[in-house]
């Protein structure tokens, strides 16, 4: 499990870290690892680091600080290093006399000879013909977009850029990207990774997120978010034992689908078939598509007909009337786990007088995209998800899992998990109703309900990325429907059970 940390647990943090190691000590191991970093990418791009051309962008901060050390370290493997100064009078002094004493050039961003756009002309040509670019321009006391300087320069980047600690022009706490932002090849980061590496878009404008420890592991506390890696879901993830039998595993109730749209039934039902080995009961109008698509499933007709059962996935299409208020009633009196998604999330949200049916000690899993979200909170959504999902999670005392590119899991304790797929493959019509399968089949088997939501996202987006066969920016893929996503859950299972194993 990777931990992520606010911008504030860090700084708190950093200061216990100062009484006993130095700051400027710090900050040159932070440093030392940008600059390895960069000739890494040096390396991979051009062949090697001597006599490539390095531009540093450099803010008024410390994260400037860190890319002038940088470069002084660069210097000394025979790079040629220019600093690119937005802030002249604010730029790091000791950072500045470093690269100073490495023989490195420092130029000021709006400096003699501007072109039209403002920019210098010893400025402009060094971005235009670097190897590759140190983003030192702003980090954890980064506010907004890149301010229009700094914007103009990093349009005419070509070179692969390495951030340090976060790419600018991102919000490093709720990962929003609302102007001009940097897209980092690499992202350098120090001491814990924070919210914006693993949330929305700007996880993806962070690139590859190299953690470097600085001495910070002592004092940093409850992370913020937590992100669960692969072999954290293996070795969690459900298997028959010797001893088991269908029934000791736990049985799943599916309660999904209608006549009309039979598809919501076979998907979330199929899921529950192929995340657990127990058994799966299937109650609803779609009995007999259900059955013919999966004949291990023990499928009738009424919710009353259904048997006994340790856990109950219900809502993708069971309606908003009162046949689908019925079938919430039974559930929720059942006093049993429940993942309540789609139609039995609005009948929630419209009906306040179904939570009194609600067992108060029974897990309850509620699995909103943004649209049922705004109906469960009753206010939009905006760009604090993670804010939104705790608060909703505590006020329904139930396990909040808010759906999109990144998939925020919030208990109703706080704690937060976050799922970043990393790519968009399981963004298509009804891949929400497999996860809802799987969800519940977990439930059945004993597994608690937030961790239930992590192990399930983590497995469903690597089975569209199986099924695609791509991982978005990395590697082609191809569309996938939900169906293929739902036959790629069993290799997604091998994978992260390998990587527990490993
Ligand atoms: N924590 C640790 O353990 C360690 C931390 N270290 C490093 O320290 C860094 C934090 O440094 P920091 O506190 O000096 O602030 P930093 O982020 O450089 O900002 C500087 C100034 O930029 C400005 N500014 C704001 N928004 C802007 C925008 N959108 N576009 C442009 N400019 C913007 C704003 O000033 P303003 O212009 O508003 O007066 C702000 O004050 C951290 O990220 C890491 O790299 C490591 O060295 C060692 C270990
Ligand atoms: N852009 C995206 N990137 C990654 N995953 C996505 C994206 N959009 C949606 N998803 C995921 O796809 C699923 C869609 O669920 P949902 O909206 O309920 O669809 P449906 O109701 O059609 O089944 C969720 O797991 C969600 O997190
Ligand atoms: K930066």
């Amino acid at each position: 499990m990777q931990g992520v940390w606010t911008p504030d647990q860090i700084r708190a943090a950093e200061q216990r870290l100062f009484t006993r190691t130095p700051e400027p000590a710090v900050m040159r191991r932070a440093a030392f690892a940008v600059a390895v970093q960069t000739a890494q990418v040096l390396t991979e791009q051009t062949g090697g680091v001597a006599g490539r051309r390095v531009v540093l962008l450099v803010g008024g901060g410390n994260n400037g600080g860190d890319a002038l050390w940088a470069g002084a370290f660069l210097r000394r493997r025979g790079a040629a290093v220019t600093a690119v100064l937005l802030s002249p009078d604010k730029a790091h002094p000791a950072g500045l006399t470093a690269l100073r004493r490495a023989r490195g050039r420092i130029v000021e961003a709006t400096g003699a000879s501007p072109d039209t756009a403002g920019i210098g002309a010893a400025a402009a040509d060094a971005v235009e013909g670097a190897d590759a670019v140190v983003d030192g321009i702003v980090g954890l006391a980064a506010r907004g977009p890149l301010r229009p300087v700094a914007a103009e320069l990093v349009r005419r980047v070509t070179a692969p850029i390495v951030a340090v600690d976060l790419p600018s022009g991102v919000d490093p706490v709720t990962g929003a990207v609302e102007g001009a932002a940097v897209q980092a090849e690499v992202t350098v980061t120090f001491g814990g990774r924070k919210p914006c590496h693993v949330l929305g878009r700007a996880a993806v404008r962070s690139g590859d997120v190299q953690l470097v420890d600085i001495g910070l592991d002592d004092d940093l506390g409850e992370p913020e978010l937590r992100v669960l890696e692969a072999a954290d879901v293996g070795e969690r993830w459900p298997v028959p034992r010797p001893e088991d039998d269908k029934y000791s595993q736990g049985v799943i109730g599916v309660a999904a689908g209608s006549a009309t749209y039979p598809g919501a039934a076979v998907l979330a039902a199929g899921a529950a078939v192929r995340t657990t080995s127990g058994m799966v009961r299937y109650a609803g109008p779609a009995a007999d598509v259900v059955r013919a698509h999966w004949p291990e499933v023990i499928a009738t007709g009424s919710i009353t007909d259904a048997g006994r059962v340790q856990a109950w996935a219900v809502g993708p299409g069971i309606g908003t009337g009162s046949s689908g208020r019925d079938v919430m009633l039974h559930v929720l009196r059942s006093g049993h786990p429940v993942c309540a998604d789609a139609d039995a999330i609005t009948l929630l949200a419209k009906d306040p007088s179904l939570w009194d049916a609600r067992e108060p000690d029974a897990p309850l899993v509620l699995t909103p995209h943004a649209g049922e979200f705004t109906r469960l909170s009753g206010d939009e959504l905006g760009i604090d998800r993670v804010g939104a999902a705790r608060e909703v999670a505590a006020r329904y005392d139930a396990v909040v899992l808010l759906k999109g590119n990144t998939t925020v899991i919030a208990a109703p304790d706080g704690r937060v998990l976050v799922n970043d797929s990393h790519h968009a493959w399981p963004s298509t019509a009804g891949s929400g109703d497999v996860l809802t399968g799987m969800i519940g089949a977990l439930l059945a088997s004993g597994v608690d309900a937030w961790e239930a939501c992590g192990y399930a996202s983590h497995v469903h987006s690597r089975a569209a990325a199986l099924a695609a066969r791509g991982t978005g920016g990395h590697g082609v893929g191809a569309p996938i429907g939900a169906s293929a996503l739902l036959a790629g859950v069993p290799e997604a299972i091998r994978t992260v059970r390998a990587a527990a194993l490993a």
